[in-house]
């Protein structure tokens, strides 16, 4: 219901997730944008440019091999839009007073910020939300795309009141709606797992180069915060479950348990597992292909009593209501322009790579139309 014949303030939701290629043909330059990012690889132009090119040469035929089992392409764009037009129409009914329209902002491959600010601008948006599909902060992921964002925006000249919700990965409707889905998976496995043996929850999450963590990246803080809040919504008394980390895609360390480690622990406690995909809130090759493939004949060669995985997110009805809410505190968050699911900043000092600088302001409170 409209309250007032004022013209609706414009609201552009700018939806920020990786991309993946749409064709065969467009894997290596997709994983070229990747490696030759220097939020991936740090290291100077000169240096990095040269060495991402044939880290992607290197990679082209594994990722193609897994690319070619979802048709030669990632489903991730066309997940993403659906979630995109769910939100819309869930903003609708939770924010009339403005009008909102999403936009898909991928960090290596089309539709890019560039496209996407284009789009913003000639909509004639009068104010843009930058919304990661990222529940946690990485400087890898979202702290790339606010870079590629700002960039894309100062090309065209293109100046709008923004906010930025730089994570959010304990906010309590997306915990619930998480735990709703994943229980429901639970329960659905359980009298399916051979002998009476017990069932353990795997919650795997893409993993990260040690190193960038050292640096202070809260990614990992931030992860295990996720595997707290989904586990205490999930209510089954003696949860049995494990955080490990999957994709690992370079020789370096990364974090670790890895989930192929995990799956070699479940085989020697002799524990079936429900996998579930802490990090992602869409489907894509390494949800589809690494663990629904790779990692299910793994744990069968290991002799896991049992394999299930739980789905992500996509478009389920409390997912894009927990991001309506986001958007909805985002933009009652007075001066603040950059803020958390919570509000502030969340993460503890060490963790230097958090935008948050720390400075509070002041939130006004809802106005809630009559
Ligand atoms: C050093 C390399 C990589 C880092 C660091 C990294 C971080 C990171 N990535 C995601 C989420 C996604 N990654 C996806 C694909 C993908 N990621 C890497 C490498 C790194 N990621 C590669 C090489 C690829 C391509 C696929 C492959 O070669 O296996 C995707 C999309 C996949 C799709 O199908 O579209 C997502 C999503 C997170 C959350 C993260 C760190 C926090
Ligand atoms: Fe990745
Ligand atoms: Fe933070």
């Amino acid at each position: 219901m409209q309250l007032s014949s004022a013209p609706r303030p414009r609201v552009a939701i700018v939806l920020f997730n990786l991309g993946g290629p749409d064709s065969p043909e467009a894997v290596r330059p997709f994983l070229e944008n990747l490696f030759m990012d220097p939020a991936i690889l740090r290291m100077p132009g000169f240096i990095r440019k040269p060495l991402g090119k044939f880290i992607a040469y290197r990679r082209t035929k594994a990722a193609s091999e897994n690319y070619a089992i979802l048709g030669g392409r990632s489903p991730l764009l066309p997940l993403t839009e659906e979630q995109g037009a769910a939100l819309q129409d869930a903003l609708a009914r939770d924010m009339p007073e403005a009008e909102s329209r999403c936009f898909v902002a991928m960090r290596y491959w089309h539709p890019f910020s560039d496209a996407a600010a284009q789009a913003v601008q000639a909509w004639g948006a009068d104010e843009v939300v930058l919304l990661p599909l990222y529940p946690q902060f990485s400087t890898t992921t979202t702290g790339s795309s606010i870079t590629a964002w700002n960039d894309a925006c100062a090309k065209i000249g293109l100046s709008l009141p923004t906010r930025t919700l730089c994570c959010w990965h304990s906010d309590d409707a997306f915990a619930a709606a998480t735990a709703a889905m994943l229980r429901k998976a639970y329960d659905e496995a359980l009298p399916q797992v051979q002998g009476g043996k017990k069932l353990r929850i795997l919650f795997s999450a893409h993993g990260l180069p040690e190193t960038i963590v050292k640096q202070g990246d809260p990614y990992q803080w931030q992860v295990e915060r996720s595997v707290a809040a989904v586990a205490a919504q999930l209510g089954i008394e003696g949860l049995d479950h494990q955080l490990c980390y999957q994709s690992r895609v370079t020789p370096q360390k990364w974090l670790g348990p890895s989930t192929e480690e995990a799956l070699e622990k479940a085989a020697n406690d002799k524990v079936a597992v429900l996998v579930h995909p802490i990090a992602f809130v869409s489907e894509h090759s390494e949800t589809l292909v690494e663990l629904d493939v790779e990692y299910k004949e793994l744990a069968h060669k290991l002799g896991v009593p049992g394999y299930f995985r739980a789905p992500a997110q996509n478009s389920d009805p409390a997912f894009i209501s927990a991001l309506s809410g986001l958007v909805l505190r985002l933009r009652d968050a007075g001066a603040r322009t950059l803020c958390s699911f919570a509000g502030g900043r969340q993460c503890p000092k060490v963790h230097s790579g958090c935008p948050h600088t720390g400075v509070k302001a002041p939130a006004t409170p809802r106005k809630v139309a009559a």
